[in-house]
């Protein structure tokens, strides 16, 4: 992408901000499909805090800087990508657009950052790819859930690594599916004609079932650090991330385990409702790590202030779920650019207006946080 601001705030555009693109591209879909895609667990308390938690750090700006060369690009996953934005694994993409991953994936690398394609995928990890290939340079992560056929796990893990992915994302947080009210009260079922190829499920085996009962069958709740890490790493040289993780001790077990990474999530808040926000976790995961293992957030990154945030936290990288999705149902591979587009201008100006050059500049310092009753308290 180039260094330069996209323009986005044109009079006649109506989507300037992923509000817009949340409030526009949800009046598409049908009820069924937009609770399924927006809900959290339980309360919504999860789902809600993910977004809100971010509005209680202030930004430290420094002024009167030379910005005129102000770079967002870093490096992650071993690839130099626009901005330390990507794409997480979300499943059933063909339900908020027909092309599904097949646009996330051309859109990921017109803009170029990584995507994480899910187990659950409407498209096979080959065509994701091939999609992604004809538009740009890609990077792509595989997202694993721990199966109860680990053959079936593992042909999984060799069709990634023979496509071209360079990491395993484990889902750790999804032992069973949360409490989702919604998913139940409307009945969800996969439409009719959309299959799961990376779990080899053809449209009459998913008819038979709900999500939940679907889900139930196939993922392991029997799963350990000590059963799956180290069988995983027998079985690929891609690196290996643990995607769910909340607190210190889980980070610490993740650097024992030899893991490279982590992602600070609680699913999008549709898993266990009550965790705290994931900007709220961060810090201790961060400070768990201590440099020895990488570490990542997603969940309710709506600005490009929240990324900075997240940045400033200690994130090396964030990632997104629903934004993409309200792209996709908004207007396919080009509502998904538009949603990457908001993100990485208002990121770039978030850098330019705090006197930050350089991804590396972001710290600490440029955060402050606001307690009852007292002046801007710093980190
Ligand atoms: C519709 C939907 C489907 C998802 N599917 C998966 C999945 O298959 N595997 C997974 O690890 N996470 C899945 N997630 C969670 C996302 O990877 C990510 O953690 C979450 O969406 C981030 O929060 P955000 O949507 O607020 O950005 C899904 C999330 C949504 C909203
Ligand atoms: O609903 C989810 O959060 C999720 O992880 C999922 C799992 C399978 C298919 C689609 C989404």
């Amino acid at each position: 992408m180039e260094e330069k601001p996209v323009v986005v705030s044109m009079s006649n555009e109506i989507i300037l901000s992923i509000e817009d693109l949340q409030k526009e591209g949800s009046k598409k879909l049908p009820t069924f499909k937009r609770d399924f895609f927006n809900s959290g667990s339980t309360g919504q308390i999860t789902v809600h805090e993910n977004s809100t938690a971010y509005s209680k750090y202030r930004i430290r700006p420094r002024v009167l800087r030379n910005v005129s060369k102000a770079s967002t690009s870093t490096v992650v996953l071993g690839r130099r990508i626009s901005f330390p934005l990507c794409v997480s694994p979300a499943g059933l993409q063909a339900m908020a657009h027909p092309d599904g991953e097949l646009a996330t994936s051309r859109a990921c690398a017109k803009r170029g950052i990584h995507m994480g394609i899910s187990s659950f995928s409407n498209y096979t990890v080959e065509e994701v790819i091939q999609a992604g290939r004809e538009v740009g340079p890609t990077g792509h992560v595989m997202q694993l859930y721990t199966m109860k056929d680990r053959a079936l796990e593992e042909r999984i893990i060799r069709r990634a690594e023979a496509a071209g992915c360079t990491a395993i994302f484990l889902t750790a947080d999804s032992p069973v599916l949360g409490v989702r009210y919604n998913e139940w009260r409307n009945d969800f079922r996969t439409p009719d004609g959309l299959e799961f190829p990376m779990i080899e499920k053809t449209t009459e085996m998913i008819k038979a079932q709900t999500h939940d009962s679907s889900f139930m069958a196939f993922n392991s709740d029997s799963h350990s650090w000590a059963d799956d890490i180290p069988w995983i790493r027998s079985k690929t040289k891609m690196q290996i991330w643990i995607k769910g993780v909340l607190t210190a001790e889980d980070v610490l077990l993740a650097r024992e385990y030899g893991c490279d990474g982590v992602i600070v999530s609680n699913h999008g808040g549709r898993q266990l409702d009550g965790t705290s926000a994931t900007i709220d976790a961060l810090p201790e995961c961060v400070e768990a790590a201590d440099g020895k293992i990488r570490v990542h957030i997603d969940g309710g990154i709506r600005t490009g202030a929240d990324i900075f945030k997240a940045i400033a936290l200690g994130a090396e990288c964030c990632w997104i779920g629903r934004p993409v999705i309200w792209g996709l149902a908004y207007n396919g591979q080009k509502g998904v650019e538009k949603a990457l587009d908001i993100l990485y201008d208002e990121f770039r100006r978030c850098m330019m207006l705090t006197g930050c050059t350089s991804v590396s500049e972001i710290s600490k310092a440029s955060l402050g946080i606001v307690r009852a009753d007292g002046p801007l308290a710093r980190l």
